[in-house]
This record gives structure tokens, sequence and C-alpha cells, in this order.
């Protein structure tokens, strides 16, 4: 990894607040603005969650924010890294001394989220492989060889060669371990050579070793001269002794920020001295943020309290809080070089990579394939065995059998393509979420290589469908209308497709859709056009016929199989679908309605999508990258060059 020009980030008064209902009950909390009243629109009280932080985070330094659960670490990390947008920020953020708000520093920064999903079936080497050709480091490796051995690289960095080939997995089919899964997830961020990376609790859930690996592995990104900020969960001593920097927060205030060196004589001077063998880490967690109580659990004014006086004690009295501000006030100028900035791949690229990745995961879940694959013979041979022949059959039969047959088919059609895609796309969902936030790809590309690769299996099994079950069924010989009922087949599974991609993209979890999906689909299928004769069902309720594409399907079958139908040498059809009521429409516009639908709800899938990209506003970076980057690019915030410089600068030791 090649050196890189030193970036600091210093950030003063940086409060952030989300709104939280309010309680009727009265709250002594003085820094919540309390706007409660029964009567009143306004029922929500400002939560807190950061309160006036001011600090620094030097280049070529590891910084660990350490802190009790709930202190506000997370929500530090997503503000300065420009993904924490609920709530309302103040206060100032700057890099190199340029303004920098949180969106402008993902144009610098790499971020390992807590949870951060990798596809599971891409192997360990392709995730990073990946990483490298979507979002290229400055010095691009062109070829195809210099990809694999830039991903080398970093495999052996990360001590990820051994599982190098194995499939990321999930929950539901075993990969690699949790350790590698994040050794991946920060190997992911470390090809992209980020002049700042974000870490959100790297060494979680890891064992000691593993834990102290990902350290060191840290420590070495940092050896280029990067700034690396990573939440630590307790700490052994040996990770301990590898910090350069320690952020201590409790209830969203800062209680120390300095060198790790400093915080113990810094505790001893407020009265906890640290004993000797004793991990610093455990001693400040213990004794300082929770008074030594380790049998019960502090109640919520207690520690409010607590937090609030060591965070006086830091801001008001400590020599500490004074160097901070002084190196916030004289911090790094060095300009920023326009190359250390995000890239993404042309889209061209984007689209190419995601299309082979979405065929290689539909092979790689071949079971799903060849379950759907068997489905599709299955109910065709059901169907066509049930109503074996019913051309042969007395005209009333005939009648019923091809109804229902007909409407099986118009329905099942529908309902298993969207049952194939929410089961598949839920999971994807996340990864799409996760992939996007960290700029991986834009919507419009991932949303084109997720249909280039699906639509074609959309087309196949319901031709398979339609080849078996037209000729057992005895529907009428004619080249013709086998060509209408199966391209009737196909326009309903791609509409279901667009349904199930729809609702896929609105719920996250298949819980959610479960339980939507029949208030959904049940008035589709009541409206289909067999349940209830249209022209006499209840008049407020009629329109939805009109949107069922069940009942488009269902019409254009019948009327292939119906119109000008003779048995015997009696016309039976016409008359047949005069009393179904099946209307007026022709065959071929019942087919494009299916088709409109489908469109309409393709095009609400892709907008669902949208809303998930921050909330469709859609990539902040994206909407005002000029302008983001001339601010990082330009002079330094004229506060910085003032002429009392030199006096903070001696003072610039933290
Ligand atoms: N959008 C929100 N609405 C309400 N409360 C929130 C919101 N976001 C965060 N909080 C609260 O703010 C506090 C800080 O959350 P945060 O996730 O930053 O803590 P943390 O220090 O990272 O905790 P942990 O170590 O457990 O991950 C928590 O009490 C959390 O419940």
């Amino acid at each position: 990894m090649q050196q890189t020009t030193p970036l600091q980030i210093s950030f003063e008064d940086l409060s952030y607040a989300v709104k939280v209902r309010a309680r009727p009950t009265t709250n002594d909390d003085q820094d919540s603005k309390r706007r409660w009243s029964p009567f009143g629109k306004s029922k929500h009280n400002d939560k807190f969650i950061l309160q006036s932080l001011t600090g620094a985070f030097r280049p070529g330094r590891l910084t660990a924010i350490l802190g009790p659960s709930g202190s506000g670490k997370t929500t530090l990390l997503n503000l300065l890294a420009g993904t924490e947008s609920s709530g309302t920020t103040t206060g100032s953020i700057w890099v190199n001394g340029r303004p920098a708000s949180g969106v402008s520093l993902r144009l610098l920064a790499g971020f390992v989220h807590q949870d951060d999903v990798i596809l599971s079936t891409q192997t360990v080497s392709e995730a990073i492989t990946m990483s490298i050709i979507l979002r290229p480091p400055p010095l691009r490796p062109h070829t195809a060889h210099e990809n694999m051995q830039e991903t080398a690289r970093a495999l052996s960095l990360f001590g990820l060669e051994k599982c190098q080939h194995t499939a990321v997995g999930d929950t539901s089919e075993k990969g690699i371990s949790g350790g590698e899964r994040k050794r991946t997830a920060i190997a992911q961020e470390y090809v992209t050579q980020a002049p700042i990376l974000f870490l959100d609790e790297p060494t979680s859930g890891l064992d000691a070793h593993s834990a102290l690996m990902v350290t060191h592995q840290l420590k070495d990104i940092v050896s280029t001269g990067r700034t690396v900020v990573a939440v630590l969960h307790q700490p052994s001593s040996e990770m301990f002794g590898l910090i350069d920097d320690i952020m201590v927060l409790s209830e969203g205030r800062i209680v120390y920020l300095g060198e790790r060196a400093g915080l113990v004589d810094y505790v001893a001077k407020l009265g906890y001295p640290c004993a000797m063998y004793s991990n610093p880490a455990d001693h400040v967690f213990n004794a300082v943020l929770f008074g030594n109580d380790v049998r019960h659990m502090s109640s919520q004014p207690d520690a409010v309290a607590r937090a609030r006086l060591l965070a006086d004690a830091w801001e008001e009295q400590s020599d500490g809080a004074r160097a901070v501000r002084a190196l916030v006030a004289c911090p790094e100028l060095s300009p920023i070089d326009p190359s250390l900035f995000r890239r993404t791949s042309p889209s061209t690229v984007q689209l190419r990579y995601l299309t082979r990745r979405a065929f290689l995961n539909a092979v790689r879940n071949r079971l799903i394939i060849n379950i759907r694959l068997a489905q599709a013979a299955f109910f065709g041979l059901l169907i066509g065995f049930i109503f074996l022949n019913t051309h042969n059959r007395p005209v009333a039969v005939q009648r019923q059998n091809f109804s229902g047959s007909l409407f099986f088919t118009a329905v099942t059609q529908f309902l298993l393509s969207i049952l194939s895609v929410v089961n598949v796309f839920t999971h994807e969902r996340m990864v799409f979420a996760r992939e996007w936030r960290s700029g991986y790809y834009s919507l419009p590309a991932y949303f084109a290589s997720k249909n280039i690769v699906e639509l074609p299996i959309q087309v196949i099994l319901p031709i398979i469908y339609a080849c078996i079950s037209y000729w057992l069924l005895g529907l009428r010989h004619d080249g013709a209308r086998f060509i209408i009922y199966t391209a009737t087949c196909i326009v309903l599974n791609l509409c279901g497709f667009s349904f199930g991609l729809l609702m896929a993209s609105l719920f996250s979890n298949m819980g959610t859709i479960l339980a939507a999906l029949p208030a959904m689909f049940l008035p589709f299928l009541l409206f289909g056009g067999l349940l209830v004769n249209s022209g006499n069902s209840t008049v407020w309720l009629r329109w939805l016929q009109w949107v069922s594409p069940i009942k488009y399907g269902y019409t254009a079958m019948m009327k292939n199989q119906f119109s000008g139908y003779v048995v015997d040498g009696m016309p039976i059809g016409d008359s047949y679908l005069e009393e179904v009521n099946l209307g007026s429409m022709s065959i071929g516009v019942n087919i494009i309605m299916v088709i409109v639908i489908g469109l309409l709800a393709w095009g609400a899938a892709y907008l669902a999508l949208l809303r998930l990209t921050y909330k469709g506003r859609g990539d902040p970076i994206k909407n005002n990258a000029k302008k983001l980057k001339m601010e990082l690019e330009g002079p330094p915030d004229p506060r910085f060059l003032s002429s009392n410089k030199e006096e903070h600068r001696d003072a610039n030791v933290v």
C-alpha cells in the first residue's frame, strides 16, 4: 500500500439529535428540550445522542473509540462518514482545515460496518476483487492479472489465503468464519486505498488472537500515513498497546481524547489509579465509567450524572482538552490531492461485472433453479393429467374443465413467479443496500443486471409449463393458438416477477412479505374472472377487475380457446364467453394490459429500491460531487490562517 497525504479530521461542537416520542412524565434531563403537550401537535422531544464534541483524529495514527454500549460511538462514526441522516447535526467538521460535511468525507473514507453483509455465494477472493474493479484505487490496476495480484496481496496481508476460495455463506449455509468475514470486509476497504478508514467494532465476536491480528493489520495500514478510527469493545492489553490515540465516550460526551499513554495518568489524576498488571481499558470501564459497581446495572440518572461529571472534568479542567482544542484550532493544512477522492468504475464496467456476478449467483444457487424447473414441469403435468383430453368430453364438462384449468394456469404462472423472486431477492436487498452505500455501483446498473439474469429464466419456465399442459389438456389443435397461450403464460410470469421484485424491495423480511402478499394477491384472485362474474359484482368494488393481471391473462386464454369454438358442429364458444362476462377486449389488448400492469409494478419496484438509497434522495455525493470536491480541494477555512496560528502551534501536542 502506498504512502498517502496525511489527512486530519477535526470537529468542533459537534452535536447530533434525533426526534423521539415524548413521554408525558416530567423528565429532569436538562439536555432534552421537553415539548410534550397532550393537546398540541408536537409530541416529540429532541434526544441528544452526541453533545458538543470537539476533537481531532490524526493521520498515521490508530485511534480507538471506547465507551459503554449506547454511548454514541457508532453514531459518531456514521456522522463522520456521512451515513447518519435521520437526525439533526450541528457543529463543524474539517479535513485538513477544509470544511467537510460528513457527506464529503465519504469521498475520502472507507467504512467497515458492524454487520457488513457480503453476497453469500461470493468467495472471499471474489469479494475483494469486486472491490478493486468497482471502486478502483488511485493507481488503478488495469489488467485482470494486476487485479489478481492486488487481491493476492490483500489476501496475504489479512491472512485470508486459506479461505480465499470459500464462499462467504450466511446463517442458512455456513461459509467462512465470523473473523474471516470481518477481515474480508476490512480487506474490501483496504484495497480501495482510501486515505481514511472508519471501522465499527472490527474485532467484536473474534477470539483474542484474531482480534489482535486485526489490530496489527490496522497498524500496518496506519503506517502508510492513513487515518484509521475504530470503535473497539474491550480491547485486550496487547491490543491496547497497539493503539495510538484513544477517545472515551460516555452518554454522548467526550470523557478523554488523547494519546493512549496519557489515559492512565489522566484517570489517576481523577482519583482512579490503575493497578499494575491490570488492563487499562478494563480499568476505564469498570472503575471510571461505572464506579466499580459490578453487581448492579447503573440506573439511567446515575449513569447520566456520572458521565456529566466526567465530561465536565475533561472539558473544563484538563490539559488534554486544552491540547485538543489547540490541535483543532491549528490543524494539518496540507492540500488534499484530488486523486485521493473515491472513484467509481464506469457504468458499463458495473453492468458487466454485476451481470456476471448475478449469473454466477444464480448458477451457484442451482438447487433453487432446479426446483423452479421441476415445479414448472410438475404443474404442467399435474394440470394436464387432471384435465386430460378435455376436448373429448361433453360440452358442459368442457366448459367447466377448460375454465378451471385456464384459471389455474393464470394463477400459478403469476403466483409462482412472485414467490420465486421474493425468496431470492429478500436476502440480496440487504447486500444491495450495503454495497450501494459503500459506493460499489449505481442503482440502474444493479437493477439492470438483476433483470438481465432473471428474465430468461422467467421466459423458459412458462414455455416448459405451456408445452406440457397445452397438449395434455386438449386445448385447440392450432399452432397460432398454442403460441398465444404460451405468450400469455410468459407475460403473466414476467408480471409476477415485477410484483415479486416490488414486494421484496418494499419489505425487508420474508415474514412481512408473507403477511402482505395475501392482501395484494387475493383481490386479484377473486376478480380473476372465474370466481366472480365481474358484470354482476358489487359495483363499487368492480374496479378491482381492471387492475388484476390474473383477470387479463385468464380472459386472453379463455378467448383464445372459446372464440369461434365449435363442438360437433355446434358453436358453443362465443355464447359461453358472453355468459361468463369476460369483457369485450380482444386477446391482444388483454395481453397488453398484463404487460402494462407488469411494467407499472416493475417501475414501482425500481422506485422502492430508490427509496432505500438515502430515503429516495439518491447519492448525496453524486448529486453534489463537484461542489463537495471544490470545497475539499480549495483553501483552508480562513480561521485557520489567522495570525494566532503560531501561538496555537506551540500547544499542538495532544
Ligand atoms: N435514530 C435513533 N432514534 C433514537 N435513538 C437512537 C437513534 N440512533 C441512536 N439512538 C440511541 O443513541 C444511543 C447511541 O447509539 P449508538 O449506536 O451510537 O451507540 P454505541 O455506543 O455504538 O453502542 P454499541 O456499543 O452498543 O453499539 C443509543 O442509546 C441508541 O439507542
